[in-house]
């Protein structure tokens, strides 16, 4: 799959595979702007940025390298029949915009109703943070999360809302302080009935 694919739905559940550059290759990259911002790449305080800087890269971009599949694969069906909602609310995440390459960060909610079976709770923090740690727009990463869970638990409904700050937004551009984005999407049962997104709101502290 080449990346553009990520941007898709059900198809943004697999590892994005490209050219990877070298690591000169990248190394020079951030020579280049560190000198276009004005300062000298071979002074003694910046001579190793970028090798760190690759190295950061490598952690915050990590999902590139996973599959939400992978994350999910597990399923517990042993839950004495319980099939009620499964919400998780307040998952922190980190992420950059696609638009900038600056951060955007804050809270995942995530709710499904069990169909046959259950996942791991760590295992909903880590498909957040599978598609977290690429570039993205917060209504992909919203989409793809929401996609994989569907996907992969087959839920008889599932909900997300993400709430974040963009930093493109606060440091740069208009430059508008605290200002939360939020951005959700119901699947099955909670598009369907407005108790189950009712309930969802309630749970989060939304309502
Ligand atoms: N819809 C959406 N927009 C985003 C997200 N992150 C950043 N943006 C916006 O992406 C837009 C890019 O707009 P452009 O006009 O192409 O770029 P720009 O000149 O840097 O825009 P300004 O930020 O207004 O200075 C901006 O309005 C950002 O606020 C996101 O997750 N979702
Ligand atoms: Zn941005």
């Amino acid at each position: 799959m080449d990346a553009t694919a990520k941007s898709g739905t059900v198809t943004a559940l697999d590892k994005v595979t490209r050219h990877k550059p070298s690591q000169e290759e990248v190394e020079n990259a951030v020579r280049t702007l560190i000198a276009w911002a004005g300062d000298d790449p071979t002074r003694e305080g910046l001579i190793e940025t970028p090798g760190r800087v690759a190295r950061a890269y490598s952690e915050l971009f990590a999902g590139y390298e996973q599959s939400a599949s992978d994350a999910l694969s597990k399923i517990f069906r042993e839950v004495g029949g319980y099939d009620d909602i499964v919400l998780l609310k307040d998952i922190p995440f980190h992420s950059h915009c696609e638009h900038h390459m600056v951060p955007f960060f804050g809270k995942a909610h995530i709710a499904y109703l069990p169909h046959e079976g259950v996942v791991g709770l760590s295992k909903l923090a880590r498909l957040v943070d599978v598609f977290a740690r690429r570039l993205q727009t917060q209504e992909t990463m919203t989409q793809q999360i929401i996609d994989a869970l569907n996907e992969n638990l087959n839920p008889r409904g599932a909900a997300v809302m993400l709430e974040a700050e963009h930093m493109c937004m606060t440091m740069r551009g208009v430059h508008s302080h605290g200002v939360t984005t939020i951005t959700h999407r119901f699947t099955g049962v909670f598009a369907e009935e407005r108790e189950e997104r009712e309930r969802f709101f309630a749970f989060v502290g939304k309502r």
